[in-house]
């Protein structure tokens, strides 16, 4: 497979220390480089990244069109009790080849060039035809009915810039343009994998001290709104070999995704298994809650971000980190921190720790503007907030209480 050309300048800076969110965001982004592009079919165009400012090839509309089914004349003839007579023709496709003079008129149908001479159409609803003969029975107020040829575009209109996220539209837009497809960046592929002994498959006959191994639906969603594609590859046991047999397969990718086994337990292996598979460690934890034992490196031409296996964890760190590694391979072109929003508080909030960090809530557009509730129980085992969750509030480290209506930062999670 193609590689990321710009791997090589990847500098790697170790550090063993606990990084702010914003240090990890930097220290992710720094050894990050967009993929390659790639030219596709105007089908893959949506979600991607443009790598080039795309101009029409032609305008449209093409030529001067009617936007009615009735008849093509001149304005000035076109007076109540008038009669014209009809020389011809003109249906969308066939054009009438000849010049319509006083007095005469052509019959045309929607979408069809509308013939020299003419600069207005009479709806057919408006008129008694009689053979080759049209008598006007409504007053025509103004000229009308007529699309100007390049209306929508012309001819070497830039039509999507460079760095624009093309969405469902855009492949229409093109082909009306008459491209056949784009160039744009290649869609980052992730590959993902669990690890712990405990976990089983939905729909398991769970013995005692068994987990249902959930994580990876939401994340794979996750990945796939963020512009890139994800493919799971199932769990390891708790042992560095197994892992590293995962990491193998995982190698690929543009992103490997371990979840879980990251924090400190004496049956976490997964960084310690990156290691021994060659990995280079950039970071290993991050002061944010939920997520502290989050960690990011490079296995070859790969990123790796190890999330944590705790759901709410492993969903805020994607969030947070992933998302941005993702962006950046897609194309885009992301600075930093994510964007965030204010919000006044409908529940008061308790003076937060030393981590910043990051609560599920939801947020709501009311006539006194954003208003956003955190959800009463934080735990970072927990996945139905989530359900309810469009949004996570930021708490910085060691904020104090906030009260009700107080203006929070919020981060959009969709
Ligand atoms: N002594 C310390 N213990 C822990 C620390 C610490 O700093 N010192 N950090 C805690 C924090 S914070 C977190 S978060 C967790 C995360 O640890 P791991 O990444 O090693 O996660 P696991 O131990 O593998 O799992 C935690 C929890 O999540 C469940 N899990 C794991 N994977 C999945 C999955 N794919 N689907 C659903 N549930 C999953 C797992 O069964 C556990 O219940 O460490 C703390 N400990
Ligand atoms: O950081 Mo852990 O995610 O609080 O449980």
């Amino acid at each position: 497979m193609s590689k990321n050309p710009a791997a090589s300048l990847v500098t790697l800076t170790v550090a063993s220390k606990m990084l702010s969110v914003d240090e990890a965001i930097s220290a992710i982004l720094e050894n990050t480089e967009r993929l390659e592009p790639e030219t596709v079919p105007l089908e893959a165009l949506p979600g991607r990244i443009a790598a080039k400012d795309v101009s029409a090839q032609i305008t449209q509309p093409p030529f001067a069109a009617s936007a009615m089914d009735g008849y093509a004349v001149r304005f000035a003839d076109a007076s109540v009790g008038a009669t014209l007579t009809v020389i011809g023709e003109a249906p969308a496709g066939a054009p009438y080849s000849g010049m319509v003079d006083k007095g005469e008129a052509v019959r045309i149908f929607t979408g069809a060039a509308v013939p020299d001479g003419t600069d207005h159409v009479i709806i057919q609803e408006d008129v008694t035809r009689n053979d080759v003969h049209i008598q006007i029975r409504e007053p025509q107020d103004e000229p009308r009915h007529i699309r100007q040829a390049g209306i929508d575009f012309k001819q070497g209109d830039i039509l999507v810039r460079a760095g624009e996220r093309l969405h469902e539209i855009h492949g229409s837009v093109l082909a009306a343009a008459n491209l056949a497809g784009a160039q744009v960046y290649r869609r980052p592929k992730s590959a993902v994998f669990s690890n712990g002994d405990e976990l089983v498959e939905p729909g398991s006959t769970l013995k005692p001290g068994q987990i249902v191994n959930s994580n990876h639906y939401a994340l794979a969603a996750m990945v796939s709104g963020w512009g890139g594609s994800s493919e799971y590859l199932g769990r390891a046991v708790d042992s560095e070999d197994a892992i590293r047999a995962y990491f193998r397969r995982g190698r690929d990718a543009d992103i490997i995704i371990p979840i879980g086994g990251a924090s400190v337990g004496d049956y976490d292996f997964v960084k310690s298994a990156f290691k021994k598979e060659g990995g280079e460690l950039v970071f290993e934890k991050v002061a944010v809650r939920p997520g502290k034992p989050t960690w990011f490196g490079k296995l070859g031409n790969a990123s790796v971000v190890g999330l944590p296996g705790n759901p709410a964890s492993a969903i805020v760190t994607a969030a947070l980190f992933v998302q941005p590694l993702m962006r950046r391979l897609a194309g885009e072109s992301v600075q930093g921190a994510p964007v965030f929003h204010k919000a006044a508080l409908v529940t008061p909030l308790e003076a937060n720790g030393a981590r910043e960090s990051y609560l599920r809530a939801k947020a709501s557009l009311t006539s006194s503007g954003l208003t956003v509730s955190a959800a009463s129980n934080q735990d970072s085992s927990l996945l139905t907030p989530f359900s309810k969750a469009n949004c996570l509030i930021r708490r910085l480290a060691n904020a104090s209480a906030a009260a009700k209506n107080d203006a929070v930062d919020i981060v959009w999670l969709r």
